[in-house]
Formats: C-alpha cells, structure tokens, sequence
C-alpha cells in the first residue's frame, strides 16, 4: 500500500478559504466538502479550511441591531456580527461528516488569532500555529470561522467586515503553508469587476501592490491587510474560482504591477470609478450610481483598447436565501 501523496515539500496543511459567495446556495456546503474531500485525499496533508457566513447575512445582522441600538454595545455586536460564521462552521463540518471526513468545527479560541482593539474591528496580532496543529492531530480537517480572534482578555472579538481573507493568510502564515488558496465567484483578480465590465481579464500573477491599491480604492477582491499581512510573512495568494475547475486563478506575490478600473459606493447615490495605471497616481470620477457600469467599462476601454467589445453586465448578486437563518 501506498502512503499520502506528497505535492511538494513537507506535509504542511493546505489553507483554503471559501467566501460567502460559495455559500449562496445551500448546496454549496455539499460542493465544498466535496472538494476538500478531493483535496485532502490527493495531497494526503491535513486541511484548514477558512469559512464566511452565507452571503448577505453579516449585512443583515448588522441592519437588525442598527435598527434596535444605533449605537450598539461592543461586544455584543462583535458576538453578532461574527454569529453568520459559526452557521457556516456548523454546517459545513456537518457535511464534511456526511462525505466521511472527520472535521473539527472550531470556536475563537481555537484558531489561535490574537488580536487587540475594538471588539468590531480589532487588528490583528499574532497567529500561534499551536491551537491548530493540536487540533490537526486530532482530525485531518479543521474548520475556521473566518474574521474572529480572541483578545487579551480570551474575548472573541471581529477582525473588520470581509475580514476571512485575513484569518486565512494569518494561519497559513503561521502554519508554513506557502501558498493561500482563496476561493471566490470571480476568475481570479481581474483588471476590473467582471460582474460590471464583462471584458475584464483575468491577471495569471500580479503584485502585492497592484491589490492593495486595487482593495484601498474599494474593490473588493482581498482585504487589504490580508494583502499586508501575505506580503509581510512571506505568504502567496491563489486567487481562484469555484468552481475550481473553471480557470487556474491570479497568483498574487512579487509579480508586476498591472493596470485596473476599480469601481467603489460612495454615499448619496454616487459611485467613484478609480483608474490605476502601472504607475502614477490613481484618477478618479465620481458619476451618479446609475451611470457606473458604463463608465467603468468606458474607463477599462481607455486602459485596454483592444478589449473585445463588452456583453451587458451581470445582473446584481443577491444574497443567500438563506442569510436570515439567524434573524428573518
Ligand atoms: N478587480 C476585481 N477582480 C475580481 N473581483 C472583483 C474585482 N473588483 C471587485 N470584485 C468583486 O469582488 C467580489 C469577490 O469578493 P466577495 O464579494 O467578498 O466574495 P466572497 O464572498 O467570495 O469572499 C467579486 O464577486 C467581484 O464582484
Ligand atoms: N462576516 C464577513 C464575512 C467575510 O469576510 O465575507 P467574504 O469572505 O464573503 O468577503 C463580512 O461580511 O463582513
């Protein structure tokens, strides 16, 4: 018999996030464990997968105690907002069960995040690989609530809104694990929003910088400090999409800067659309909300005048049926 089959080097575990997006349907839980369960049988190592809560329900929560305390205690909004990814914990790792995988579902102090400030936006520390590599002995698959760490105190705090990324490049930061594999509803990081300009490419590498000024200016593909905190430890981002199979994804590290429209809300029915050259300062228009998808296709043609002509945009994503799991 055959032991594990070795990708490369030591048998580090693989770091996978998925984010809301995977979680729109409720069947997405099934897709994913399926995939972990492929991926954990192919490589043989053991497996840290990063959740968000189904998409559209941090929002919600967040609107429901607005509406109830417009100026809402700290800590008991940091508890709420970060309730959306224990669902997705409990749920997936009850179908990781289901397709025979033997999982952890992980609470805050299990995952080994130190962070200080305050409770709905705390930064960040530490990562102490020790609380997972414990619970990797135990079970070769550990599920992460993504944007949670635990404070000074042992409380549970939130990392910042979209702040998976960040728990996902921490621990894989921690763990030795090179590459961080964040999964999404896009082909990777592109030279805008696909879902606004079809035409948009898909980058194959692109540098740290390139993202971060991308995320700065609104866009929201990786958490700026997820980018920080991937360049500071050494740590390369595989942007991919799921389902897997259908593109190889942007591998983000010490690439070459690329050009990119990054549309972004302002308030009061305004939208900013940001063009970013490869280098230079960044230029930006503020047009009434209605006319935004236009211009940042125009403003992506002045970048790329040989895109091929754009087909109409997507239309808009809604959020999971199922994001009022916790407060209809
Ligand atoms: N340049 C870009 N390339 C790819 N995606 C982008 C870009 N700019 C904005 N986005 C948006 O980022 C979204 C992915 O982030 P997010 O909504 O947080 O997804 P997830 O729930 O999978 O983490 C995409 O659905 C897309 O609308
Ligand atoms: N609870 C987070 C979830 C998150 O990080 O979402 P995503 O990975 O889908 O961007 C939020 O919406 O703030």
């Amino acid at each position: 018999m055959t032991g594990p089959r070795r990708a490369s080097g030591p048998l580090t575990p693989l770091v996978l996030k998925f984010g809301g997006s995977a979680f729109a349907e409720l069947e997405g839980f099934t897709r994913v464990a399926r995939y972990v369960a492929g991926r954990a049988a192919e490589s043989g190592r053991p497996v840290v997968v990063v959740v968000s809560a189904m998409s559209g329900t941090t929002g919600r929560l967040k609107e429901t105690l607005e509406r109830l305390a417009p100026d809402p205690h700290p800590e008991a909004a940091a508890m709420l907002l970060t309730s959306g990814e224990t669902v997705s914990v409990a749920l997936l790792t009850a179908v990781l069960d289901m397709v025979g995988l033997r999982a952890s579902p992980l609470a805050a102090a299990g995952i080994g995040l130190l962070a200080e400030g305050p409770p709905q936006h705390a930064a960040l520390l530490r990562a102490d690989p020790g609380p997972l590599a414990a619970a990797l002995a135990a079970r070769p698959v550990a599920v992460v609530p993504g944007g949670r760490a635990v404070d000074g105190a042992g409380r549970t705090v939130m990392l910042g809104r979209n702040s998976s990324d960040l728990s996902a490049v921490a621990l894989a930061g921690a763990l030795g694990t090179p590459v961080c594999e964040l999964f999404s509803d896009v082909p990777g990081i592109c030279t805008a929003d696909p879902y606004l300009v079809p035409a948009a490419r898909t980058l194959e590498r692109v540098a740290y910088e390139t993202v971060r000024r991308m995320s700065h200016h609104g866009a929201k593909v990786v958490h700026t400090r997820a980018v920080d905190w991937a360049e500071r430890h050494g740590v390369l981002l595989h942007c991919r999409p799921l389902p897997p199979s259908e593109g190889d994804g942007t591998v983000v590290g010490q690439g070459p800067p690329a050009p990119a429209v990054v549309v972004s809300a302002e308030g009061g029915g305004l939208t900013r659309i940001t063009t970013l050259r490869e280098d230079g300062p960044a230029e930006h228009t503020l047009v009434p909300g209605a006319d935004a998808a236009d211009r940042a296709r125009r403003a992506h043609r002045e970048l790329f005048p040989d895109s091929a002509e754009d087909a109409p945009p997507a239309p808009p994503k809604a959020r999971s049926a199922y994001s009022g799991v916790l407060i209809t």
